[in-house]
């Protein structure tokens, strides 16, 4: 029986609850598909801070990539946000990602038919809405220097090198061809030199893909556009600060950003995460929602490990839970039959994935 190796970073806030979830999830289909996991479980963020003094010890380096991937919950809550900036879990994940070379974060925002009500905006607009958000995920405005703050002066800087752009471009445009082959590359070219060139870049790539059809959208516009007309999107293209910022918005949606996983990939491993942050809010009552991770759990075995059927059988159990009514509190107004906590949900997906 083949037996894979999985980094589980759990993290911080909700972190745990969902990572849980997704492990029973994963378990369930791996027993029926006929192979095993072997979980080791390693700090970051505050919870590695606490323990080590740094959000992002090596040990989770080393052993992520020694992994064939990573499962990652999510990081960061208001107790450590007046730490210095280095030891702050959003800087640990920052570093871990640009340590695994992940440079691209695929994000993708499908609108189940089961949810078509959840979103705030009307059905007919979000219904059959597919799109995936192609970010950049190691490098702009997170990484670039300068950087700091000096007395009343801050700054940072937003930096691509042609290489960088050339790659994610590549990245979509491969994305594309095996969807609705269309990028809509999104910048701030009238604004931004980096921009600029991120734009004449992108074109130069899309002379390699012929049947692609390539456009170009500000940023401001498409997140407007992304709320007036979402379907006109196939493959959105977009640096790291504007991918983040519109796959938020993306989530919107769907309904929930409980619902959006993604695979953080373009390296040897990969990492697999939903797009939310660790939700200090609901975070220990058992109401957060676990689709978004064991989504994104679905993605690992599809792209890191191959596991296409089991992928597809968790794909179909969330689905199935969602049209028997199953919801978690952020989607309780929504065509609810019953509410369950997060670990039910956990629990009812697995056996949906494990039976069927
Ligand atoms: N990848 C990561 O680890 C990320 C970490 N963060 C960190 O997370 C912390 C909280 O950041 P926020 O801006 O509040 O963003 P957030 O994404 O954690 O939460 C935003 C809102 O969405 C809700 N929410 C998020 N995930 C949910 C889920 N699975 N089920 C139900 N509701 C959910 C939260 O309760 C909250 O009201 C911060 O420390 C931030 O830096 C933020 C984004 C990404
Ligand atoms: C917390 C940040 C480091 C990043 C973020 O918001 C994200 O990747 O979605
Ligand atoms: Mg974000």
């Amino acid at each position: 029986m083949k037996t894979y190796n999985i980094a589980l970073i759990k993290g911080d806030g909700i972190g745990p609850e969902i990572i849980d979830e997704a492990v029973k999830v994963l378990d369930a289909v791996a027993a029926r598909f006929d192979f095993s996991m072997r979980y080791e479980e390693v700090l970051m963020g505050g919870s590695a801070y606490d323990v080590t003094g740094d959000p992002l010890p090596q040990e989770t380096i080393n052993v992520s990539l020694n992994a064939d991937a990573v499962l990652f919950g999510a990081i960061g809550g208001e107790k450590w946000d007046n730490l210095p900036r280095e030891k702050r879990p959003e800087s640990g994940l920052l570093r871990f990602r640009k340590e695994l070379g992940v440079f691209a974060n695929l994000r993708p925002a499908v609108v189940y038919d089961e949810l078509v009500n959840a979103s705030s905006l009307k059905p007919e607009v979000v219904k059959g809405v597919d799109l995936m958000v192609v970010r950049e995920l190691i490098g702009g405005i997170y990484f670039g220097e300068p950087k700091g703050w000096e007395g009343d002066k801050a700054y940072n800087t937003m930096v691509y090198t042609k290489p960088e752009v050339v790659r994610i471009a590549h990245t979509a445009f491969k994305i594309a061809m095996e969807r609705g082959k269309k990028v809509c590359s999104v910048d701030k070219a009238n604004v931004l030199d980096v921009s600029q060139m991120w734009r004449e870049t992108v074109e130069e790539v899309a002379k390699e893909y012929p049947e692609v059809s390539l456009s170009h959208m500000y940023v401001d516009n498409a997140a407007m556009q992304l709320i007036r007309d979402p379907k006109q999107f196939d493959v959105i293209l977009t640096g790291n600060i504007f991918g983040d910022i519109l796959s938020d918005e993306a989530s919107m949606l769907s309904g929930s950003i409980g619902l959006l996983p993604s695979a953080s990939v373009g390296a040897k491993i990969g990492v697999y995460e939903p797009i939310h942050g660790s939700a200090p809010d609901i975070a220990g009552q058992g109401i957060a929602n676990p689709i978004a991770t064991i989504a994104s759990a679905s993605m690992m075995l599809r792209f890191a490990l191959g596991e296409n059927e089991a992928a597809d059988r968790i794909d179909a159990a969330i689905k199935h839970a969602l049209k028997d009514g199953y919801r978690t509190r952020d989607l309780a107004n929504y065509d609810a039959k019953e509410l369950c906590s997060t670990s039910e949900m956990g629990d009812i997906i697995a056996n949906y994935a494990a039976k069927e």
